[in-house]
């Protein structure tokens, strides 16, 4: 099996990052909040433990703490800002408040030769120190190391701002070595994984993808699996895998709601059936879809009918499939971190549906085979799985699809106007190059080829109200296309693309020339907040 190191959460917003560094470093990780059990930590086989870093205060009563067993079950531990500070407490040190908080750049000085940080610097200064550049966000500090830490670090306002105990293999940084700017984090964490916890690095695709074909053969034995397929980037990993691993006992389901994008049927069956041999039965339900959504124009409404006449279909499908046993999901590690968080979060913004809240009574089990892996890890499977790489790219797209892109009520005739705007914007995106803009340091041979890659996600909206316009010398009386593309990483909060004029012109003259019944077209310059990515 991979060597593999656990990482416990405190709560801080980067603690995803820390898992993104171990696994870039070639080594497996998991995310598991910080109250597991003694018994939990001493059962995981971890080959390192990492703490992270939290708002809360160890210098509060109720504050969190770290199992006992992370420090007796013999493996190195790393501490990261809170995660030092709890080190340092639990093991009989003291950590204070301090009068200044540090937030953003600071200079780390390294004190002492050790293990972590043997010949990483930034610069050395003229009398000789080696120093780092780093990101601090903290107000509390250690004050007093436990017994056996020796100074591995300092700042200005934080004299302890690195500490290790070299015999018993726990080190601490206040700093975060997760985040990209502090320049050596990745050098950092790499040594901690491979140098100190003595990882190799096995955690890369081909090797996976073998292990995950042998665990779902293993999981799934005669039994036979179905799976939606919408077309989108996990779905369809997880189909190319999972058809890898079983072949024909893979069923997959698609269905065409009405409200997807131009040709992305044709795409999805001549990719999946023809390509790759795996049996999918598309579902022609766009009757049923917009006979649903007639009338109503309310956003919530359109959600909870989409998500609703979903699952009737679905159910229906695996109905007819009698030895069906198995639902598989494109479920992904960000999820599964998402999910685990849910019932904290405040108002519904947005219902999201896809396939979601199937009944009980369909009585198969699941089966996510991607539940471990990041998003960029799901494309790379793809890639070495044998799907095409602009599939495997694409942006994400929504299981309500374009009914969440017209407003208010729904029909055919705008959702066919619609998908030949977006397909217009699509390929205008994709056949302009992004021209790199000149940043040192940055390597720009990793830098997007066109502006589909350098948007996350790009797409036209139908406005149903009419503008008066001329063409050709006559009066126009006709609808309407907002443009949107925005750039984010994680979808929570997006900026919208500056897209380049000249791009834009050319999208908007094709649109009101090709597209007949849109004679005017905007462009939406919102943020997400206040706005949202999608219109509804
Ligand atoms: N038209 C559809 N037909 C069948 N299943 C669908 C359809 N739309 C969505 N789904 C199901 O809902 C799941 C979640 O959709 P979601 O958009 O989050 O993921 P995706 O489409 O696989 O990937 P991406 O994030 O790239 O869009 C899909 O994995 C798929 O199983
Ligand atoms: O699978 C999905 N089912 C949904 O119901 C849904 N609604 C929004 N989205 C996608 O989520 C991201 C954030 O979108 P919003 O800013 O509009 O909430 C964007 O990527 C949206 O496209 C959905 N995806
Ligand atoms: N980022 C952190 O982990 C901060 C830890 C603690 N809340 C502090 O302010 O010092
Ligand atoms: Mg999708």
């Amino acid at each position: 099996m991979h060597s593999k190191i656990l990482i416990l959460d405190f709560g801080s917003q980067v603690t995803q990052l820390i898992a993104r560094r171990v696994r870039d470093a070639g080594v497996f990780s998991e995310v598991f909040p910080y109250d597991v059990s003694d018994e939990f930590v001493r059962n995981y086989g971890a080959s390192g433990i990492i703490l992270s870093g939290s708002h809360n205060s160890t210098l509060e009563g109720d504050s969190p703490r770290a199992p006992q067993a992370v420090f007796e079950a013999g493996v190195p531990v790393l501490g990261i800002c809170y995660g030092m500070q709890t080190m340092a407490a639990q093991l009989g040190g003291k950590v204070e408040n301090g009068l200044k908080r540090e937030f953003g750049y600071a200079e780390v000085r390294a004190r002492s030769h050790t293990a972590l940080l043997n010949g990483i610097n930034d610069f050395v200064t003229d009398e000789g120190h080696g120093m780092l550049k780093v990101w601090m966000s903290h107000g509390d500090k250690v004050l007093e190391m436990p017994d056996g830490f020796k100074l591995m670090g300092s700042t200005d306002s934080c004299p302890i701002a690195a500490m290790a105990d070299e015999e018993r293999r726990f080190y601490a940084l206040q700093f975060h070595p997760e985040v990209t700017h502090t320049t050596q984090g990745e050098a950092i964490i790499g040594r901690f994984v491979h140098e100190i916890c003595g990882c190799k690095s096995d955690w890369n695709m081909p090797d996976y993808i073998g292990e995950a074909v042998e665990k779902i053969r293993a999981q799934v034995g005669t039994d036979d699996v179905i799976l939606g397929l919408s077309g989108g980037v996990d779905s369809s990993v997880a189909a190319a895998l999972i058809h890898r691993a079983i072949g024909d006992q893979l069923t997959c389901v698609f269905v065409d709601h009405g409200l997807l994008r131009k040709d992305e049927g044709k795409m999805v069956m001549s990719m999946f059936e023809k390509n790759l041999g795996v049996k999918v039965i598309r579902i022609d339900a766009e009757d049923q879809f917009m006979g649903h959504l007639a009338g109503v124009n309310d956003p919530e409404q359109k959600r909870k009918i989409i998500g609703r006449e979903f699952v009737e279909v679905f159910q229906v499908e695996a109905g007819k499939l009698t030895n069906a046993k198995w639902l598989a999901q494109g479920t992904i590690y960000p999820d599964v971190i998402e999910s685990a968080g849910k019932g904290k979060k405040g108002q519904t913004i947005k219902s999201h549906h896809n396939v979601g809240g199937l009944p009980e009574t369909l009585n198969l089990k699941l089966l996510e085979p991607l539940r471990e892996l990041f998003k960029d890890e799901v494309r790379k499977l793809g890639v070495a799985l044998g799907l095409p790489h602009d599939m495997v790219y694409r942006h994400p797209f929504p299981g309500p699809g374009l009914g969440v892109r017209i407003l208010g009520e729904v029909k055919k005739e705008f959702a066919d106007l619609l998908r030949e705007a977006d397909a217009i914007f699509i390929e205008e995106l994709r056949n302009t190059p992004f021209e790199v803009p000149h940043v040192p340091g940055i390597d720009a041979g990793k830098a997007p080829l066109n502006w589909y890659e350098a948007t996350s996600q790009a797409f036209a909206v139908f406005l149903p109200v009419k503008s008066v316009g001329v063409m050709g010398d006559g009066r126009t009386y006709e609808y309407v296309v907002a443009l949107r593309a925005v750039q984010t990483l994680d979808f929570m909060t997006a900026q919208w693309a500056h897209l380049p004029h000249a791009l834009m012109g050319k999208v908007s003259n094709r649109i009101i020339n090709e597209v007949r019944g849109i004679n005017r077209v905007v462009y939406d310059i919102s943020g997400k907040p206040p706005a949202t990515i999608e219109w509804e």
